[in-house]
């Protein structure tokens, strides 16, 4: 082994200390123009960036060898952080040239998915977040921060809230502890791109010192978060993964601050997904978020986004946004200056972030400049406005004079990307660059009037100056003049056709240039880099103004999204009833072909004579789009924005729950139906008098007996419960209609149908009364089935329906617990009679949730009835 290791290149030697402080992720190491992988990194390289694998002798053993292009850094990096590699880049420390022994190299940055601020991995309409997840006895604590935006966020609370704020914030990479790696796994599935710090980063010292040192605050109680232990211990978490990763310029994260919980609508990740408010499982599917989304900014777009996944529960606030709206629609030409200027205003939020890490370009800066001229006019419309919620906005904007001036005054209006192209630095900025700048710009001068001057005094007609890496400046002499040149040029170089010479003037001439050249590009280097510098302390005001001009961003663009479709404002306050007239579905009514329109319908819902309704209906017909299109208009409205429908009056909700039934053509096991009871039931757990409860076809995922029983069964609770959460019930099982005559405050809807001959039409309309049967073999008609299996289809039915009454059913339901559950076809010694004892002896009452508890009686009449049909 020694011996072996002997005969490595001092190359790869030093290759192979750095890779081994950084055994997760791929090395790219800098050699001269290119940064190479070897060995499994190359192998992985090679195939995801599409590149050359080839092999190189290592010593006697052969290594795998892929490269690229230093300069390509930008094109390939990304594509490994989107395959979800971690890179770390190991660049060369000193000059190749200032050296006589191998180059000083070192990993200048670790690139995760979770820390990026290269533009072409992050998307702008996205934050970018890295998340910290810390297991506690008691608790769970999360944080969240996004590198490239300076975001800090932190909370903590049971599995059931962390789950859901994954959902909301969707980290591209979540830090956990080693020793909780299964616990994540458990608690929050396998979605998650994660990665397994040691164990004893997560202890409370720790994050509180690095949380206090990064600050330089003596505690954490001027941010609020103080007590949050568990929280605090995955922030110091979140800030120690980014020195970890080379990320020491953090100026930007200015504080940190708490997710309050109690000021937003609860949805859990049920809901969420179930609304496709910002992601569908189908990758082609419009979402609510695409729908809505006129931002025109970057912030706009990001904040849009947590607007919608965190909506407001508190009226005041939600009224001040519908006012915004309102005032910017009455003033159509204000809403256009806005927008106008807007549309010039640059990711303001990243650009300083990348001038806290000094990573930010010179037209970076240029466009930092422009962005925060463009505010100016925005700020005074916004300050005129007789809208007091705007003006606030708009005497809260900073201006930024001082920070405008001065790049005005450093930088040159069309600064190029690359600093080493040059021309970065104004001219008049500074005296000495003016004068370097004079003597590089009139050398052109120079060698044309040395050029004419020779030209005389050879007699050679043909002369050229030009240059060229090897040897510098030449004069350039065609072979038929070549006996003309005079003895004191040197020649240089013999091509076919001429010959080429420098002189002692050129030579002189060169040396002044060169060194004016390079002298140029390292005064501009050190101005810009002080201009960089300078500038950190206007991080907060810019930061400020990012999230001011997200907003209105947003709130203009609510008020485009009503003008363009025709929304209303809504009106919201602190009474229970939910009253929507003529209500639209946001996402279903814009894909509509123009030929069709949208049905729009009315709900109401309250909590004293309409609190549940239950709504039955063929398939197809829009039971779940009534369901659905509540839920969003309610959302709309607690966001801010106007909502699809010609009226609404919403007492505030502030729990939103959705529930869909196993959808009856996936393969039904018993998991498939738990895993829709437990969702189920951890509703029924924690329903609010202030809960919007929305359940579609509950019940469907097992045999139709169970399944109303189990539909009944949770109607009743949510009837019966003292918060009497507001309930639409779509479903199949016209038998629960049955339910109004005993539950007063359960309603029956129906979405209407006309019936034809043999056909239905849809009309989509929610009207009073429930439905006699579900038209499934319609439905599966229009679907274009085989004539011969409709008409067996109904032949079938027919007879099912001869012999198997419905009525007989719902009978059995309502009496339940009367005396028609007789058990007198067991004699008293039957041994299931022990079983059923024992069954109900060793249930934990205490423990049991009320659809455990459901689920139990339904093990037990299953029993009974296997017992009947023997
Ligand atoms: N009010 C409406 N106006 C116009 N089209 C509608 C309306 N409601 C629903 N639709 C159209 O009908 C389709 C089916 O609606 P939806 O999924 O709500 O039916 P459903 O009754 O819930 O059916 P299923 O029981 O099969 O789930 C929608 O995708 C939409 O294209």
């Amino acid at each position: 082994m020694a011996k072996k290791a002997k005969k490595v290149t001092p190359l790869m030697q030093q290759y192979n200390t750095i890779k081994a402080k950084y055994p997760d992720a791929m090395l790219l190491f800098r050699v001269g123009d290119f940064y190479e992988t070897f060995g499994d990194d190359a192998v992985k390289a090679a195939k995801i960036l599409d590149i050359v694998l080839t092999n190189r002798n290592n010593g006697g053993e052969k290594t795998e060898l892929a490269g690229f292009p230093h300069h390509s850094l930008n094109t390939y990096l990304p594509k490994l952080v989107k395959a979800g590699e971690r890179v770390a880049i190991c660049d060369q420390l000193e000059d190749p040239k200032q050296t006589k022994k191998i180059v000083k190299r070192g990993v200048t940055e670790l690139v995760t998915p979770g820390v990026a601020l290269n533009d072409e991995v992050l998307s702008s309409k996205s934050n970018n977040f890295l998340c910290a997840i810390h297991f506690d006895k008691k608790q769970i604590g999360v944080s969240f921060l996004d590198v490239s935006t300076g975001e800090f966020l932190t909370s903590q609370g049971n599995a059931e809230y962390i789950d859901k704020l994954l959902q909301n914030f969707n980290p591209s990479e979540v830090l956990v502890s080693k020793k909780s790696k299964t616990n994540f796994k458990e608690a929050f599935g396998n979605d998650f791109h994660t990665f397994y710090v040691e164990d004893w980063v997560f202890q409370p010292d720790y994050a509180d010192e690095t949380l206090t040192r990064h600050f330089n605050t003596k505690t954490l109680k001027g941010f609020g978060v103080d007590t949050l232990y568990e929280g605090i211990i995955a922030s110091g978490a979140v800030l120690h993964y980014l020195s970890e990763t080379q990320h020491n310029k953090l100026e930007h994260i200015t504080s940190i601050s708490r997710i309050a919980e109690d000021e937003y609508v609860w949805m859990d990740r049920f809901t969420i997904r179930n609304l496709e408010l910002y992601h569908s499982t189908n990758v082609n599917a419009v979402t609510l978020l695409d729908v809505i989304d006129h931002t025109i900014t970057p912030m706009g777009g990001r904040l849009l986004k947590r607007w919608l996944a965190l909506p407001l529960k508190n009226v005041e606030k939600i009224k001040q946004r519908h006012q915004v709206v309102q005032h910017l629609l009455d003033n159509n030409a204000t809403l256009q200056k806005i927008q106008n200027h807007i549309k010039h205003i640059g990711d303001i939020e990243r650009l300083i972030s990348k001038v806290a890490t000094a990573k930010v370009s010179p037209r970076e800066v240029i466009q930092l400049k422009n962005s925060l001229e463009a505010i100016v006019p925005i700020k005074a419309l916004a300050s005129q406005s007789n809208n007091e919620a705007l003006r606030v906005l708009g005497d809260t904007l900073q201006s930024c004079d001082t920070l405008r001036e001065k790049i005005k005054e450093s930088l040159n209006e069309e600064a190029p990307v690359n600093i080493l192209k040059g021309k970065t630095i104004a001219d008049g900025f500074s005296s000495e660059l003016d004068e370097l700048r004079k003597l590089s710009s009139s050398g052109k001068q120079y060698l044309d009037d040395m050029l004419e001057r020779e030209s005389v005094r050879t007699g050679i007609p043909s002369l050229k100056i030009a240059s060229n890496n090897v040897f510098g400046y030449y004069i350039e002499v065609r072979n038929t003049h070549k006996d003309k040149v005079p003895e004191e040029w040197i020649r240089k170089q013999t091509l076919v056709s001429a010959e080429r010479y420098i002189t002692e003037e050129l030579k002189e001439y060169e040396a002044k240039i060169l060194g004016a050249e390079e002298r140029i590009l390292a005064i501009e280097q050190q101005l810009f880099s002080e201009l960089v510098s300078w500038m950190n302390q206007f991080i907060k005001p810019v930061q400020q103004n990012a999230f001011l001009i997200g907003k209105i961003d947003c709130l203009s663009g609510f008020a485009t999204l009503a003008k363009n479709n025709h929304y209303t404002f809504p009106t919201i306050d602190d009474t229970f009833a939910l009253d929507i007239k003529d209500g639209r579905h946001p996402v279903i009514e814009k894909q509509l072909p123009p030929s069709e329109a949208y049905i729009a319908n009315d709900v109401f819902l309250d909590r004293e004579t309409q609190q549940i309704i239950m709504i039955t209906g063929p398939n197809m017909s829009g039971k779940s789009a009534i369901l659905r299109q509540t839920a969003l208009i309610v959302l709309l409205a607690q966001i801010g924005s106007f909502v699809p429908a010609k009226a609404a009056k919403i007492g505030l909700v502030d729990k939103i729950f959705t529930r869909v039934g196993a959808s009856d053509n996936i393969s039904m096991g018993e998991s498939t139906f738990m895993v829709e009871m437990n969702e189920t039931a951890s509703i029924l757990n924690n329903i609010s008098d202030r809960s919007l409860v929305l359940l579609d076809e509950i019940g469907r995922g097992t045999s139709t007996y169970d399944g109303i029983s189990i539909a009944w069964a949770i109607s009743e609770y949510l009837h019966e419960h003292p918060a009497r959460p507001k309930t639409l019930f779509a479903t199949h099982y016209h038998e629960l209609n049955e339910m109004t005559e005993t539950f007063n405050r359960i309603k029956n809807y129906n979405v209407s149908v006309k019936e034809l001959k043999d056909n239905v039409l849809f009309l989509r309309k929610l009207i009073k009364g429930g439905s006699e049967h579900s038209f499934g073999i319609h439905v599966a008609k229009m679907a274009g089935m085989p004539q011969h299996v409709i008409q067996r289809a109904n032949k079938i039915l027919k007879k099912l329906e001869k012999s198997h009454s419905s009525d007989e059913l719902t009978d059995k339901v309502k009496t339940l617990g009367d005396d028609e559950m007789q058990l007198s076809f067991f004699n008293l010694d039957d041994p299931l009679l022990e079983q059923i004892k024992e069954e109900i002896i060793h249930t934990d009452i205490d423990t049991l949730t009320p659809v455990e508890a459901l689920m139990k009686l339904n093990e037990i009449k299953r029993m009974l009835v296997k017992k009947k049909q023997a």
